[in-house]
């Protein structure tokens, strides 16, 4: 990604490049000589402080720091900070030895804890992993209807991102965290927001999610809902007429959630104020930062200008690149890894299947349905066309088959996902509109119809099943016009264990990180589909 159009996020939120450039010089040598390990262990000051203390004087400094200070937050990860080694020491001699000999019992019981759940983490002073959700009430004195919600839900144990990320957000850390998919990263944010927030106060909004896709908006909107169960909180979800229309000086919103472009509409022209805004998430953030989106998120990161906000970038994919953004415009982050980095959930058995050309492909996908197949399935393809077509050669089969993509209405949009999560379509075709954070429970296979555009995409698309541990299929379909760019696939798969042949392992690496190859129209060989309730 180059420089163009980051103006904001780039510099860092109050960075003055030619002011700081020594800093900034620094910065880049420290990053470049300090690369953390994928699988970093532990790194840790040693410093004891109570957890809501820390907090609280965490926000406190946040709040006090001027433009200048703010240079200090470029170096997310260091190790040591040589202004603060002196600081440190003299701390430490002040600590009795009871005290010492406790903070060592608790990084050792932290360490343990982590290696256990697959929990990397990186920053200063990160806090101890919840070892269960009832350290919620001990730890940071959760109120009871949170806790109430969550059983309610089933959630018996925190996930290994929710033990992690919900303590580092509770106290006052900004972080970015990478976990697989399905494994919970939406309580992990939410639930922080929840447990911080005043439901139903007239401040103005104060907590803000960006979500990539309009679906998935409306589900972390639900999922909010769900969790505030029993609290007034004003929760919105930012629809097309409320960015167009709304009144925001006289409409009461505790939490919203909005795509970037949405918000970024509304704060044009509707004078939207984001001022007030504590908590700004960025989920499935590795896509936000895309070339198509980075201009809005530059504008929604400076429009909520509260000095204290509490930003955290989250998904299942996390390339380098976000996260050099990311560290300009982060302060003090935890940086927070489970299990290995942009990796698939190995929950997922995942096949390869080569079919020559379009038409074999055709024949093959009918094969899979004939062989054995447990609806609900989702099947992606890589163009609007393209599902158009597939949709066409099944929808005369006796089979329950709908489509989805970015050029139906929103109506037909919400309809779709919808009938699909109640059961009444078997098979949805879709667009990689689906494919980044939908949450279906039931499903049981993803067919790759057509080749995903590059490894992140691939675990994104598989990851709609093998959900909340659950297992999963995910089938992909390639041709001779994808044998090329197969070995970006084939690592993933390789990384969670699968199988793979070992002339897709030897095939050359490839440079080019998207392949999207022209492709002959879907063939018209109509064979019924049979249809699984029949038999
Ligand atoms: N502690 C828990 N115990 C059991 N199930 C949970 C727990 N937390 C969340 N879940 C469930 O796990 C499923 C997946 O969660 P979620 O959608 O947050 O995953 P995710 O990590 O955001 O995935 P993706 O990367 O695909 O967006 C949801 O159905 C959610 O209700």
């Amino acid at each position: 990604m180059g420089d163009k159009g980051l103006s904001f996020l780039f510099s860092g939120l109050h960075f003055n490049r030619k002011k700081f450039a020594d800093d900034f010089a620094r910065f880049k040598e420290k990053n470049e000589n300090e690369d953390i390990p994928e699988t970093s262990t532990i790194v840790e000051t040693v410093k004891v402080e109570p957890e809501d203390k820390l907090a609280a004087g965490k926000k406190r400094k946040r709040k006090e720091k001027g433009s200048a200070e703010r240079v200090e937050s470029f170096s997310v990860f260091k190790k040591s900070e040589p202004a603060r080694v002196v600081e440190d020491e003299e701390k430490e001699e002040d600590i009795g030895l009871q005290e010492k000999k406790e903070y060592h019992r608790r990084i050792e019981r932290d360490a343990l804890s982590r290696k256990k759940y697959g929990i990397h983490i990186s920053g200063h002073n990160v806090p101890s992993p919840l070892q269960s959700f009832d350290d919620l009430s001990s730890r940071y004195g959760c109120k009871s209807y949170l806790l109430r919600n969550i059983a309610e839900l089933g959630f018996k144990e925190p996930t290994p991102i929710q033990r992690q990320a919900i303590p580092a957000l509770l106290s006052g850390r900004e972080c970015f965290a990478c976990a697989p998919t399905g494994s919970g990263k939406t309580l992990a944010f939410l639930f922080p927001i929840l447990m911080k927030l005043k439901p139903g106060s007239k401040e103005g909004i104060r907590a803000v999610i960006l979500c990539p896709t309009r679906e998935l908006a409306t589900q972390t909107t639900r999922e909010c809902k769900k969790l505030a169960k029993g609290k007034k909180f004003y929760i919105k979800l930012m629809t097309k007429d409320l960015a167009k229309n709304g009144d925001f000086g006289s409409m009461h919103i505790d939490i919203l959630v909005s795509t970037p472009l949405r918000l970024q509409f509304a704060i044009r022209k509707r004078k939207l104020d984001l001022s007030r805004v504590e908590y700004l998430v960025l989920d499935e953030s590795d896509k936000l930062f895309e070339l198509g989106f980075v201009k809005q998120i530059d504008s929604i990161v400076k429009a909520c200008s509260n000095p204290s906000i509490i930003r955290s970038l989250f998904s299942a994919t996390l390339p380098e690149s976000v996260e050099e953004l990311a560290r300009t415009i982060m302060h003090d982050a935890v940086r927070i890894i489970v299990g290995r980095k942009n990796s698939a959930s190995d929950l997922i058995k995942q096949k390869l299947i080569f079919a020559g050309n379009e038409e074999g492909k055709f024949i093959a996908f009918r094969q899979i349905f004939k062989e054995s197949w447990t609806p609900p399935v989702l099947v992606f393809l890589q163009s609007k066309e393209r599902a158009r077509q597939l949709y066409k050669e099944l929808a005369f089969d006796d089979i329950r088959v709908d489509i989805i993509h970015a050029d139906l209405s929103q109506a037909q949009r919400d309809e779709a996902v919808d009938n699909f999560r109640a059961g009444k379509t078997w098979v949805l075709i879709a667009t990689d509109v689906l494919a980044r954070g939908m949450d279906f429970k039931g499903v049981n296979c993803v067919i790759n119809y057509d080749l995903p555009e590059s490894a992140a995409a691939y675990i994104h698309r598989i990851g709609r099943c093998g959900r909340a541990g659950r297992v999963g299929e995910a089938i992909t379909l390639y041709t001779e016009a994808d044998v090329n760019f197969l070995r970006n696939i084939a690592n993933v798969m390789v990384a969670s264990g699968c199988e793979v042949p070992s002339w897709i392992m030897a095939l050359p690496k490839l440079r080019k990180k998207k392949h999207r190859p022209s492709r002959d129209s879907i063939a018209n060989k109509p064979t019924k589909l049979e249809d699984p309730e029949e038999e």
